[in-house]
């Protein structure tokens, strides 16, 4: 029988990576003169990618997206953005409990796991080789792997292909809008979690089952794969 993919999406759903996406956006923004943000309102600005975490930041400290002034500032910050977060990619990050030992039984059961995720790829490899991460995922794509990005249904349907596995045997796992919209365009079934990083609970959505903790993972996974 074809194995059963899982596919991950990475910051808020694997890793709460707040703190590190914090450290990297304050620090390129306050190159620039701008004061720092706190943790909680960084988290509402992740989700589509580092030029758009910047991009919001800007929007958040009064510069209009379109403006010259706010595409000058952001070709300035974004490189500095990922130097900084590169250099230090995993200092408050932390994997959210229990999914350590989600991944050691879909493994033990023989599932290919893939990540999907809107964080740039090198960022996403650079933080698995910090956690010791690297040989748990048959595939990674992340937001720059491909032309287009989630909610996009073509990164997720590539990063299951490319994990080895059949859309239809599929579930994705995801804690923003853009995965569950991802998911159900690409006619695969979503759980949420409700602890990652989203302005709106969880709970609309619209996913097939939504978790507040790991330990309730394999019983919503069993019911959507049957
Ligand atoms: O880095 C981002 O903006 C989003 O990353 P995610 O897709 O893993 O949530
Ligand atoms: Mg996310």
């Amino acid at each position: 029988m074809t194995p059963v993919t899982v596919v991950f999406d990475l910051d808020g759903t694997l890793v709460d990576t707040g703190p590190d996406i914090a450290a990297a956006l304050n620090h390129s923004l306050g190159l620039l003169g701008y004061p720092p943000f706190e943790l909680d309102d960084v988290a509402k600005l992740v989700g589509h990618g580092a030029r758009a975490l910047i991009e919001r930041g800007l929007q958040r400290q009064g510069l209009a997206a379109s403006s010259t002034d706010a595409r000058a500032l952001l070709d300035k910050a974004l490189p500095e953005f990922m130097r900084y977060y590169a250099a230090n990619i995993c200092v408050g990050s932390q994997p959210y409990p229990g999914v350590v030992g989600v991944l050691d039984r879909l493994a033990a059961a023989g599932a290919r796991i893939g990540v999907c995720t809107n964080k740039p790829h090198a960022l996403s490899t650079g933080l698995f080789e910090a956690l010791g991460w690297t040989q748990r995922f048959h595939a990674v794509l992340g937001g720059d792997s491909l032309a287009v990005r989630k909610p996009d249904p073509q990164h997720l349907l590539e990063t299951i292909a490319q994990a080895g596995g059949d859309r239809t045997r599929a579930v994705m796992v995801g804690d923003s809008t853009v995965d569950v919209d991802a998911a159900k365009a690409a006619g695969v079934p979503v759980i949420a979690v409700a602890f990652g990083f989203s302005e709106t609970p969880a709970t609309d959505f619209g996913a097939d089952a939504v978790i507040e903790h790991y330990d309730d993972f394999d019983t919503a996974f069993a019911r959507l794969i049957g």
